[in-house]
């Protein structure tokens, strides 16, 4: 018996190295143990891997089969909305006010210190079943609603519980110099992050990365500095909100530090994009952060000129509240003017890179992990192409499904 097969897709769209997104008509793929074992033709694939031997089959006629979505940047554990802000900001208040003002990010934080841990799980786990109905398989999610040990622990324990009880994959990142909290500045909060916080996460082993919110008026590349080095020293890999609002040097700062992936980007410069060039960082643009806000996108056109795989993600958030992973990729398309192809690249291979997901995660080749997509559209174009609805049908994660239209 075969765990899973999708046969006779209009097509069957990958990224591969060699092919920013590789096609195949009435194309099948098979998984067994929780890999992709066959990627081809219906023909080829159905001769080894007969849907009636396999434990579930979809004749996917008329559709397309992808890998599934990898969100590499998510602020998804939270309690509350922020609704009210929303109407503000199309009054003219800007996100500065208002976190100026002791709301934005402060104010979810007073909302999250009073929401126990089991209503934390509990809010993380509706987030995620509604980013499996978009096609996401994998994602990241931040601490930083928290902003001291107690609450960080807290968020990165629901996070790990909620984990473990959905088929989505979450990583978990550790960001406690999310915001400066009202009764301190962001020298001694910087210590108390280096201290107390780091420390009390990685001695749990909650966090995999260190993201640290590098922009005037938060934390200093200086400031930055010292958290990220002191999160390497604790055997997390960093990431860093950078140049999101100001060009303050978050993106320099990636590079000397060897982050995983630079986020946001949207005033990065030339000289910052050459730099990223000679890098290992990944880029990682949020086009739904700039839809929110209604500022201009980030220059997906400056990395792809310089030859540089940018990542997308939904940067999900009380303030950019679309947990869709279909949606990040139109507005990747219609604001970024990125083609579909690269869009869907950089929703799945890229992605996985962001999060340094080594084994294939993120493309349907075989020994890749089984996570896909079967979309209702007859090719991969038509997914951003028909922008505004879910078109994604059945989500398969580890070659079974777990999300049905
Ligand atoms: N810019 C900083 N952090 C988030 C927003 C978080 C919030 O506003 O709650 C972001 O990436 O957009
Ligand atoms: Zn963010």
């Amino acid at each position: 018996m075969t765990d899973f097969v999708v046969y006779n897709a209009s097509q069957v769209a990958t990224p591969t190295d060699e092919s920013e997104l590789e096609t195949v008509r009435d194309g099948a793929v098979a998984v067994d143990d929780g890999v992709v074992v066959a990627v081809g033709s219906t023909d080829e694939v159905v001769r080894d891997y007969p849907p009636a031997n396999a434990t579930a089959a979809i004749d996917a006629a008329g559709k397309t089969v992808l890998p599934g979505f990898v969100d590499p940047h998510t602020h998804a554990l939270f309690a509350g909305d922020r609704a009210d802000e929303f109407t503000a900001k199309l009054r003219g208040a800007t996100y500065q006010e208002i976190l100026a003002e002791g709301g934005g990010i402060l104010r979810t934080v007073r909302a999250v210190r009073e929401a126990t841990r089991e209503q934390l799980v509990e809010n993380l786990l509706e987030q995620l079943d509604v980013m499996l109905a978009h096609g996401t398989t994998t994602v990241e999610v931040k601490s930083g609603y928290g902003l001291d040990v107690e609450t960080e622990v807290k968020m990165l324990e629901a996070i790990a519980e909620a984990d473990d009880h959905h088929p989505i994959d979450v990583v978990s990142t550790f960001m406690g110099a999310h915001a400066v909290p009202k009764d301190t500045d962001a020298d001694s909060y910087v210590d108390h992050v280096v201290e107390e916080q780091l420390p009390a996460v990685a001695e749990r082993g909650l966090a995999e990365f260190c993201d640290v919110f590098c922009e005037a008026g938060v934390f200093s590349v200086e400031q930055s500095r010292r958290v990220l080095e002191a999160g390497q020293e604790h055997g997390l890999k960093p990431k860093i909100h950078a140049d999101e609002f100001e060009r303050l040097g978050g993106a320099g700062l990636a590079v000397e530090l060897g982050a995983m992936s630079a986020d946001h980007l949207l005033q990065s410069t030339a000289e910052d994009i050459e730099s990223l060039r000679d890098s290992d960082v990944t880029p990682v643009l949020l086009p739904g952060t700039a839809f929110a806000l209604a500022t201009e996108y980030a220059d997906a056109s400056a990395f792809e000129n310089a030859d540089i795989p940018v990542a997308i993600a939904t940067d999900f958030n009380p303030n950019c509240f679309s947990q869709s992973m279909e949606f990040a990729i139109e507005l990747a398309c219609n604001g970024m003017r990125m083609s579909p192809a690269s869009a869907i690249r950089a929703a799945t291979k890229t992605a996985a890179a962001a999060l340094d997901r080594t084994d294939g995660t993120g493309t349907l080749q075989e020994g890749a992990p089984g996570d896909l997509v079967v979309v209702d559209v007859p090719d991969y174009e038509h997914l951003p192409y028909n922008f505004g609805v879910t078109n994604v049908e059945t989500v398969i994660k580890c070659g079974e499904v777990v999300h049905r239209d």
